[in-house]
């Protein structure tokens, strides 16, 4: 196959040897951080003294991460602020490391858990023009002088990366520039990853031919474009093993499946599988070789032919925050028919069957937080998490899909521990740190506090309330959006329900979706009963009706949906009252 790409175009094969540090960035992504000033070079040729064993093999390229080619363009645009946990960083960067160049050493905060790093595109470089007599090094062939582009693109981003109850990166764009002045396959073209180097590398070290190892390489193209390689050549795969070869002199041979044929280069043997499928079938998925990990178990599906009558009551695909600065709030929980939440208080009562139980992890999934009161904190001791199939810690990446967990404590009672599920599953990458909302006048032991920093968490002080010494709501929402929260899940538990769906809180309400499943309780629980209205005659009128209301059965339960009227959620007009008897004098 043909060389793409002349080799005087890519800085890997006519920049000769780098450093064996900058080599270890993909491959080893030693997160204890080599030296920042060997880091802030090129990354993925080898050099020094000593070689480093490559840890990235063919099996890199036969077996890439999940959707490669998507996250390289995510990484290579920044449009928003992607998270990943530690693995899958390590895993995807060194495919996108010949666009990003590291500008200076890490920046540590004071607690030493937050490292912050930032990178430049290539091209932010100057344009380098070598001089025409650099002297070589004696016995060093002369090398072919290219001028380096540079100084065309602005862009940069940093990475933040935590260490603490949990470990993950934000990556986020910064400075003016919103986009790159080039397209990936420009730097493609003029930069090699870390990830190709370091795979050539590996295979020559094998005592396989570089060319060979280039044919191979190409097997599968779609691959190889995939993971950056369209303009691979066989100079790069020489330019990555040449510190190697130059210490071990042996004879290299053909790699496995392949012969010379003279005129046409390295071809494969007559029959041979090409070498890149591993194993013969390649419906069979090699354990060894598979990237993506087994579900966890308790990963709930919710199938797609149940989600559309959910579709209108959920925030629009690009929520904003709405002009009142109010997030959209869906009210959602489970009830008895006799409108209880539970056999008693502060007894966790499980309502929903496996199939509302599946959809309210769907909802968990399509809001950014989930509110609950401390009364359901403390009773149930939950995870608040999301564990349906796809999303964060569950199939998908970072945490995309994870709710923040926000709990409305007032006095700071929540007994939080690293033992409370919300905390475990944050440390097991399956979920967000909770944020705790607390009324004036109160605050946090200072060790809760720090631990529940550690784990991502924080608290947000409010200081309005109502007449009966409660937060209001409305300062409770705005807070969350000012955090960035546009949609918010209330899940209960009673007491949040009724004063939710008091008049002069329902307008907040954008949605409610209540599981009711086929049981009655009994008296003694915590029930769902707001407060009755009167209207100006003193008449009983209904607390609440909705509007816009499906029922849909699930499973053994049936969900109802609805909307309040009104701009963020008004509480709609009770339909007429009947016209009553007139009032008979007493004794008549
Ligand atoms: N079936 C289902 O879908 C669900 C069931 N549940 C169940 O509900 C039960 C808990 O309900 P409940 O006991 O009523 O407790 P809640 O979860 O409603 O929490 C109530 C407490 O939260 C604080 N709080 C809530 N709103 C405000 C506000 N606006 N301002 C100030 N403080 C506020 C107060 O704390 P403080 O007292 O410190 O002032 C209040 O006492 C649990 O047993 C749980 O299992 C919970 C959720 C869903
Ligand atoms: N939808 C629903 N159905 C039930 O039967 C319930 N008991 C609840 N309870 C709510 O869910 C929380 C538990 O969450 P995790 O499973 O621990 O993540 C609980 O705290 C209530 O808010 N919900």
């Amino acid at each position: 196959m043909a060389d793409r790409g002349s080799p005087s175009q890519a800085e890997s094969s006519n920049g000769g040897p780098t450093s064996q540090a900058e080599s270890s960035i993909g491959g080893q992504l030693n997160m204890n951080l080599p030296p920042p000033d060997r880091l802030d070079h090129d990354a993925g040729t080898e050099g020094g003294d000593q070689i480093t064993i490559p840890t990235r093999t063919l099996r890199d390229l036969i077996n890439p991460p999940r959707d490669l080619a998507l996250m390289r363009q995510r990484l290579f645009e920044i449009k928003d602020k992607i998270e990943l946990q530690v693995d899958e960083f390590e895993r995807y960067w060194p495919y996108i490391d010949n666009v990003w160049v590291r500008q200076h050493k890490a920046g540590t905060d004071k607690s030493g858990r937050v490292i912050t790093d930032y990178y430049a595109c290539r091209l932010q470089r100057p344009t380098y023009t070598p001089k025409p007599d650099t002297p070589r090094r004696e016995g060093q062939p002369t090398r072919k002088k290219q001028i380096r582009e540079g100084g065309t693109c602005q862009m940069r981003l940093k990475t933040i990366r935590y260490e603490g109850g949990y470990s993950g990166y934000t990556i986020l764009k910064v400075g003016d520039e919103t986009q790159h002045t080039h397209d990936l396959d420009h730097i493609d073209k003029i930069k090699r990853t870390s990830v190709l180097m370091e795979i050539a590398r590996s295979e020559v070290m094998k005592g396989y031919m570089p060319a060979s190892v280039f044919t191979v390489m190409n097997e599968d193209m779609e691959k190889l474009v995939a993971a950056g390689g369209r303009y691979l050549n066989r100079n790069d795969v020489r330019n990555a093993s040449q510190h190697w070869r130059q210490i071990h002199k042996e004879e290299l041979r053909v790699h496995e499946g392949y012969k010379y044929d003279h005129g046409n280069g390295i071809v494969r043997h007559d029959g041979a599988p090409p070498a890149i499928q591993l194993n013969g079938d390649t419906s069979i998925v090699d354990p060894a070789l598979s990237d993506v990990s087994p579900l966890p178990p308790g990963t709930l599906r919710f199938p797609e032919s149940d989600r559309a009558f959910l579709q209108p009551y959920l925030q629009p695909e690009n929520p904003v925050i709405n002009k009142s600065g109010f997030p959209h709030v869906t009210l959602t929980y489970a009830t008895s028919m006799d409108s209880s939440l539970t056999l008693a208080p502060g007894m966790q009562t499980i309502l929903s069957g496996p199939e509302s139980k599946a959809m309210t992890h769907y909802l968990r999934s399509k809001h950014d937080a989930i509110v609950i009161g401390v009364g359901t904190a403390t009773a149930d001791d939950p995870g608040l998490n999301c564990r349906l199939e796809g999303v964060g810690g569950f199939g998908g990446l970072g945490w995309e899909g994870q709710p923040r967990p926000v709990v409305i404590d007032p006095g700071a009672r929540w007994l939080l521990t690293p033992n409370s599920r919300v905390l475990q599953t944050v440390q097991a990458g399956k979920g967000r740190g909770p944020w705790v909302i607390m009324a004036p006048g109160f605050s946090m032991d200072p060790m809760r506090l720090e631990m529940l920093k550690f784990y991502g968490g924080k608290y947000l002080g409010l200081t309005e309330y109502d007449k009966k010494w409660r937060l209001r709501w409305e300062a409770i929402l705005k807070a969350l959006a000012a955090e960035g929260i546009k949609s918010v899940m209330i899940e209960g538990g009673g007491m949040v329900i009724n004063d939710l769906l008091q008049p002069e809180n329902a307008n907040f309400i954008s949605s409610v979706i209540v599981t009711v499943a086929p049981t009655y309780l009994g008296k003694g629980g915590v029930g769902v009963c707001p407060a009755p209205r009167h209207d100006h005659t003193g008449r009983p009128q209904p607390a609440v009706r909705f509007q816009d209301v499906k029922w849909y059965p699930l499973g053994e339960d049936v969900v109802m949906c609805g909307k309040l009227r009104g701009g963020q959620g008004v509480v709609s007009r009770p339909p007429p009252a009947p016209p009553m008897a007139p009032m008979m004098p007493m004794g008549q």
